[in-house]
Order: structure tokens, then C-alpha cells, then sequence
């Protein structure tokens, strides 16, 4: 696709802020740990945008900010599936360049921010890891609706987690807008020796699902950057289409106004 026209501009995360998240939350029952939200508010055209739980026991924590000014395009990118299928690691992979070692398990959902440029435009792309366990449903499907992408994870050498896909798709329908973007993708192909879905198996129920699809390896850097800026690639380009059918209503390069729905993409 267009790699070769993106660089990195910055990046930056909740996750410092959040290990206190994490720590107070781990602690908490999942029926106090009411929601964790996105909270944005407007001062002098600059967004500051905070994440808190909303606990008893646990203060607002502010997180990060950001202005509007400084992109092109922002889009909304959600990271689902089964827990351990290793959400985070992709993350972190994509926007710190690491692979964290003795990753926990996510406490509802986490953030992270990093800006791109694709062929002379800003993009940033604001990435929702969302936990996996089942007692945090509640919380991570509210987060389906604002999304332009989808990411729909599951683990390679684990079959289980392929299995569930259809339950995942279930969600997707139900909370998801309908014009989302949404990819599978089979993570830890370094684990070769371990695999339990072959490829074609799960390109064939992408294809059946109108999903693109791709496998990575978080731990040895495969196909990650691909993921993302593909998609980000993707978000533009339909961005445009959007734009001219529908003439002025959507953003274009330089009005640096949130994308909150695309039209269908051809996925094929
Ligand atoms: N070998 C290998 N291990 C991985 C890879 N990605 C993640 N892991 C491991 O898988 C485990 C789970 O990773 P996470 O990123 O926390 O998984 P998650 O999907 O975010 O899990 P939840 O937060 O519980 O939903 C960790 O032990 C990671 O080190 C990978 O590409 N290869």
C-alpha cells in the first residue's frame, strides 16, 4: 500500500498514568468499576481529553491532552477479542516500539495516541485496547459505536479463540456502527510449531465475513506497522470517497475534524 509515504510524527499514551488505573482497578470488584470514559472538553479551540473510572475509591485520573489544530485526520481504532490473544501487545508494539514483557491482562479499556503522515497528511490515530474478559463486556462495547475501524484479534495457537470469533461478530453487529472498517487478525505467528488455525482456514472466514485480514506477530514486530498504517490508509481513502459523495459533509485535509463514520468500504 502507501508505507512508503508514512512517518511517524509522535505518539504518546495513557499508559503511565493508567498503571494506577490498573492497580486500583485490579482491586476493585467489576461490579463497582462502573465505566471507564473518554471525557473531552473545548477551551480556546484546543481538546483536552481525560480518561477516568468512575469508582468509588479511585480519583480521575488526567491522562493526556491534545489540540485539534496539529492533524489532518483522526480516527478511531478499537482492538477486540478474546483475552490473551494479545490486544496490548499489539499496541504497545505499534506505538512505543516494545514488546512489553509480563503484560496484565487489560482493566476495561486502555488508550494510546499516535500521529502518522501518509503522503503529506497528519493522521492520528487514536487506538482503544479494550480487555477481553467476559465481566468487562459491559464496559468495552460502549466503546464499539464512535469506532472507524475495528480490530477483531484472535491467537493463532489458540483455537478457542478463533471459535469465538462468531460471538465477536455478534457484538460487532449489535454495538458497532454499520459502516465500520473491520479486520481479522491472527496474532503470535512466531509461535510457528503451535499453530491451531491454518491460514486459509481463517482467510476463508474473513472472506465470508467481507473482512480484510491479516496475521502478525507482536513479539517479533510482524506485520504490525502494516496493520495499523494499512488501515489508516484505508480510513483516508474512504474519507475521500465519503467526501465526494456526499460533497461537503465530510473533513478534508486541513479542517482537522474527528471522522466519526465512513461509508461502506469495498473490503474485497
Ligand atoms: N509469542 C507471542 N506472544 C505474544 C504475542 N502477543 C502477545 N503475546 C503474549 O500473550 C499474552 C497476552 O498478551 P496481551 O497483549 O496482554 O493480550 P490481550 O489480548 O491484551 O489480553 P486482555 O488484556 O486480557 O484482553 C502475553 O503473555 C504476551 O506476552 C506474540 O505476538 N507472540
Amino acid at each position: 500500500m502507501c508505507t512508503d509515504d508514512i512517518i511517524e510524527v509522535q505518539s504518546s499514551s495513557s499508559s503511565s498514568s493508567s498503571s494506577s488505573i490498573r492497580q486500583a482497578a485490579e482491586d476493585t470488584q467489576p461490579e463497582e468499576l462502573c465505566s471507564a470514559l473518554l471525557r473531552l472538553c473545548l477551551f480556546d479551540e484546543v481538546t483536552y481529553a481525560y480518561q477516568v473510572v468512575q469508582s468509588p475509591g479511585i480519583s480521575p485520573v488526567f491522562l493526556f491532552s491534545m489540540s485539534m489544530e496539529d492533524y489532518d485526520y483522526l480516527f478511531k481504532i478499537v482492538l477486540i477479542g478474546n483475552a490473551g490473544v494479545g490486544k496490548t501487545c499489539l499496541v504497545r508494539r505499534f506505538t512505543q516500539g516494545l514488546f512489553p514483557p509480563g503484560q496484565g491482562a487489560t482493566i476495561g479499556v486502555d488508550f494510546m495516541i499516535k500521529t502518522v503522515e501518509i503522503k503529506g497528511e497528519k493522521v492520528k490515530l487514536q487506538i482503544w485496547d479494550t480487555a477481553g474478559q467476559e465481566r468487562f463486556r459491559s464496559i468495552t462495547q460502549s466503546y464499539y459505536r464512535s469506532a472507524n475501524a475495528l480490530i477483531l484479534t484472535y491467537d493463532i495457537t489458540c483455537e478457542d479463540s478463533f471459535r469465538c470469533l462468531p460471538e465477536w461478530l455478534r457484538e460487532i453487529e449489535q454495538y458497532a456502527n454499520n459502516q465500520v472498517v473491520t479486520i481479522l487478525v491472527g496474532n503470535k505467528i512466531d509461535l510457528a510449531e503451535k499453530r491451531e488455525v491454518l491460514r486459509q482456514r481463517a482467510e476463508d472466514f474473513a472472506d465470508a465475513q467481507s473482512m480484510l485480514y491479516l496475521e502478525t506477530s507482536a513479539k517479533e514486530s510482524d506485520n504490525v506497522e502494516k496493520l495499523f498504517l494499512d488501515l489508516a490508509c484505508e480510513l483516508i481513502r474512504e474519507a475521500k470517497q465519503n467526501k465526494l459523495d456526499n460533497n461537503d459533509t465530510a473533513p478534508m485535509p486541513g479542517e482537522g475534524k474527528t471522522i466519526s463514520y465512513l461509508s461502506c468500504c469495498n473490503l474485497n
